[in-house]
């Protein structure tokens, strides 16, 4: 397992993801190999798993499955391995046509793998750090590679002080 130093974090809300994946979908909008249409959705569980029903809502799409690749335990890194293949007959042979989503890219091994079994299938994210870009084909947002990125799903409203303290 590797710990990696993630100096920064950025804070994604609902909002913002909801706004992010919208704008990734209607860039994607008639851009799919067959006179333009995407044959299927496919979301890597988990993090992949809202932004992918957001853009099938956004461009109609009502095929929509998962893959299932396991690449962390929180935020220490290990081998991806695919825990839950996608329906064979709606990837075909090589993915062409299908519209694969997640969350964001960070090293690229998690697409690496899926890129394997799936060559032809186009693979959009929602952000990317610099490592995990040449393995998108689409992505929202850059950040840096030392930022960890927390998702809206992973926090909760909580309390905190004022910037000048309390008189307590
Ligand atoms: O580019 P990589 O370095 O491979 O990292 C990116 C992957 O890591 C996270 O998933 P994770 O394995 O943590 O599972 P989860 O989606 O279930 O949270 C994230 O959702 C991506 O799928
Ligand atoms: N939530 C989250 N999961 C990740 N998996 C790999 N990188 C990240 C990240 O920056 N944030
Ligand atoms: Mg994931």
């Amino acid at each position: 397992m590797t710990r990696l130093p993630h100096e920064k974090g950025f804070h994604i809300s609902w909002d913002q993801i909801h706004r992010d994946a919208r704008a990734l979908a209607w860039r994607l909008d008639g851009k799919g190999p067959i006179e333009g249409n995407w044959k299927a959705v496919v979301g890597i569980t988990r993090g992949g798993l809202v932004p992918a029903m957001i853009m099938a809502r956004e461009l109609d799409i009502r095929t929509v499955d998962t893959i299932s690749v396991k690449s962390y335990n929180h935020q220490a890194r290990t081998e991806p391995h695919v825990i839950k293949p996608p329906q064979a007959d709606i990837m075909g042979a090589d993915g062409e046509g299908v519209l694969i989503v997640d969350d964001l890219v960070d090293t690229g091994r998690t697409l690496e793998l899926v890129r394997t079994l799936y060559p032809k299938a186009h693979f959009a994210t929602i952000y990317a750090k610099p490592m995990g870009v040449p393995m998108v084909d689409s992505y929202v947002t850059e950040v840096s590679q030392d930022t960890w990125i927390f998702f809206p799903w992973d926090m909760a409203l909580q309390y905190v002080e004022p910037y000048r303290g309390t008189d307590a």
